[in-house]
Formats: C-alpha cells, sequence, structure tokens
C-alpha cells in the first residue's frame, strides 16, 4: 500500500484523527500548576513534519515545563498533547520511543566513557543494529577524536555533542532540545548550531532558549512564551519585515481562510480557535475598515477585533526587558 492511499485508509478509520501524518507535535489546552503557581495556562500550538521552532521565553516561563510533559516525564493537570500522533499519557512508550530528548543540565554519567555511554543507552533502547548506529552518531555528532574519553574529561561543549548523539541514536523523527547551547563558549555555541542544523535535515526540532538570536540562528519558526501562556507564534520571516500590521479577528460563522485572502493587503491568513482568525498585513496603514467591508459583504458579524503594529521581536523585547 503506498503511503497515500495507507493515509486515506487510516482517515476513513479514524476521521478526527487524519490531521495526526501531518503534524509531528499537537499540544491542545494544556495547563500544569506546581501549588499555587502556574507554569503553563492553557498552552497550544501544533508543530508540522519538518519544521525547526524556536520555544523562546524568559526565565521561569514555562519552556521545560512544556518539554517535560511533551517528553513524558511530567503529566500536565489538563489539556492533551500529542507526538507523532501518540498521546503522551495514555501512550508515553511510544512517545519516548519517537523523539530524542536533549534535557536542560543534559545529565550524562561523567565515570563512563563516550563510546561505553553510548551502548549503554543502545541496550535501553534495544537498537538491534548498535555498533553501526553508534559509529554513525559518533561521525555525525564529530565525536571521533573523543569516543574513548570518560565523559568528565570533555568541555561543556563535548559534553553536548554527547547529549546529542544519545538523542540521535535511535533516529527519532522529533527532537526536543532545551536550552541546548546555555553555558558554552562562542565557539562552542556557534559549533552546536551548525551541528542542531546538520541533523536537522531528517528531523522536526522543538528547542527552547531564551535567547532570541539563537531562534534567529537555528529555527523557520518561534513560538513565544511568557508567565506560561503563548504571547506569539510565526515565522522568522515574518518577524524580519518591520511593516506589520496583525487584526485578530472573530466571526460568528466559519469562513474559509482562501475568502479572507481576498481582503485588500492582506498576506496571511491563519485560522485559530473557534471561528477566530488572524489577518496579516504588509502596511502599517489601518486595514480594519477593510475586514468590516468583509464582513458586510459576506453577510458576517464582527464578535471581536484586534489590531496591533508591532512585530515580534519587539514583543519579545518587551516581554524579557532586553
Ligand atoms: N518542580 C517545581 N516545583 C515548583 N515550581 C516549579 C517546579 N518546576 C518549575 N516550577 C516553576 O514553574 C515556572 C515555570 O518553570 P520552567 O522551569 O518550566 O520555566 P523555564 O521557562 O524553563 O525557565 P528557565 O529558562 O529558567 O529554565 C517557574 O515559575 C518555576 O519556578
Amino acid at each position: 500500500m503506498s503511503s497515500i492511499s495507507l493515509v486515506f485508509a487510516f482517515a476513513k478509520a479514524n476521521p478526527h484523527n487524519y490531521y495526526i501524518y501531518t503534524m509531528s507535535i499537537e499540544v491542545s489546552h494544556i495547563t500544569k500548576t506546581y501549588g499555587s503557581q502556574k507554569a503553563l495556562d492553557d498552552v497550544s500550538f501544533s508543530i508540522k513534519s519538518g519544521e525547526i521552532v524556536g520555544f523562546l521565553g524568559p526565565n521561569g516561563a514555562g519552556k521545560s515545563t512544556m518539554m517535560r510533559i511533551l517528553t513524558t516525564y511530567l503529566n500536565a493537570d489538563e489539556g492533551t498533547a500529542t507526538v507523532n500522533g501518540h498521546d503522551v499519557t495514555t501512550d508515553s512508550r511510544a512517545v519516548q520511543s519517537s523523539i530524542g530528548y536533549l534535557p536542560e543540565n543534559n545529565p550524562l554519567y561523567p565515570d563512563m566513557y563516550v563510546k561505553e555511554y553510548l551502548g549503554f543507552s543502545a541496550r535501553i533502547y534495544k537498537l538491534e543494529n548498535a555498533k553501526q548506529r553508534i559509529a554513525e552518531v559518533i561521525a555525525e555528532t564529530g565525536l571521533e577524536s573523543h569516543q574513548n574519553k570518560k565523559i568528565q574529561e570533555l568541555s561543556k561543549g563535548y559534553k553536548q555533542r554527547v547529549g546529542l548523539a544519545n538523542a540521535l541514536l535511535h533516529q527519532p523523527k522529533v527532537l526536543i532540545l532545551d536550552e541546548p547551547t546555555t553555558g558554552l563558549d562562542p565557539n562552542q555555541l556557534v559549533e552546536i548550531r551548525s551541528l542542531i542544523r546538520k541533523v536537522a535535515q531528517n528531523t522536526t526540532i522543538l528547542l527552547s532558549t531564551h535567547i532570541m538570536q539563537e531562534v534567529e540562528a537555528m529555527c523557520d519558526r518561534v513560538i513565544i512564551i511568557n508567565k506560561g501562556k503563548i504571547v506569539a507564534d510565526d515565522y522568522l520571516k515574518n518577524l524580519k519585515s518591520d511593516e506589520i500590521q496583525v487584526i485578530d479577528v472573530e466571526f460568528d460563522y466559519r469562513v474559509e481562510p482562501e475568502l479572507l485572502q481576498r481582503i485588500p493587503l492582506v498576506r496571511e491568513v491563519k485560522e485559530l480557535h473557534g471561528f477566530n482568525y488572524r489577518l496579516r498585513f504588509e502596511t502599517k496603514t489601518d486595514q480594519r475598515s477593510g475586514v468590516f467591508d468583509f464582513a458586510h459583504d459576506n453577510e458576517l458579524k464582527i464578535l471581536s477585533l484586534n489590531k496591533r503594529n508591532k512585530n515580534l521581536e519587539a514583543m519579545f523585547q518587551e516581554l524579557t526587558g532586553k
């Protein structure tokens, strides 16, 4: 059966889950509270296969909490999340075997030799072709000359390479990297970033960071989180434009996004939850009247409308105070 007919066979059996073949990560209304501290507050986003997404936010924003939920190390209080179509709560084994995870502070066994450590991980993953695969990841992460050294003898940059090699060992479809460059010197930083970009060619990547430049250096898209809430979600190419106007509008009925593209000067339409839409215009001139005219012409009622003229970089600087 071809992959297309497989998708359709699956869609027929599970009409509501059809999209899982194109989405690597789906997060829907996740909330997590520690005591009285709300770390995540109704967080929703989705990531398509092959995307490199930066999860950006200041310290304490909720990044690690989200990553621990996606990697099944922590349960959410409310909401659902799937990785590669597997539910993180009910199907945690399947999630674990389809992701590679580099946690914050990269916990390694300092007394082990690099190759020994990877062999140990390969046994946990029950890899059949362990020897060959270990040699491949050692080459891929540039660890050839360090493979027979003890982990504790390595620099921070090389320890991160070992962490990455470990995360890549079982050829996961999704890589989750929590602050992968924290504590690296400028040279190590450049090396690890280029390594991540290299491995990203075959993998979906979600990486957390509190540095905007990090996202610019590696990602296609950025999701900004602050105080447990998503405050922005956009592609880098849009960030770079300084003449952006965004109008969030809610209608009383669903509208085909293609129809909304007919509003003059609309550059991009994004369907949000319910009957909410995000319209992006490439102009600073107020475009609200165009949206009202569209609603009138199509016999729609506008239930809410919010306009802002701000790019995401400015928004991030505002929220981090940088
Ligand atoms: N185990 C815990 N118990 C209590 N509060 C916690 C716990 N873990 C995290 N928090 C709190 O939840 C909030 C979100 O923390 P989280 O570690 O997810 O943020 P972060 O964005 O990863 O921050 P950083 O960049 O500093 O790692 C913070 O206010 C943090 O103090």
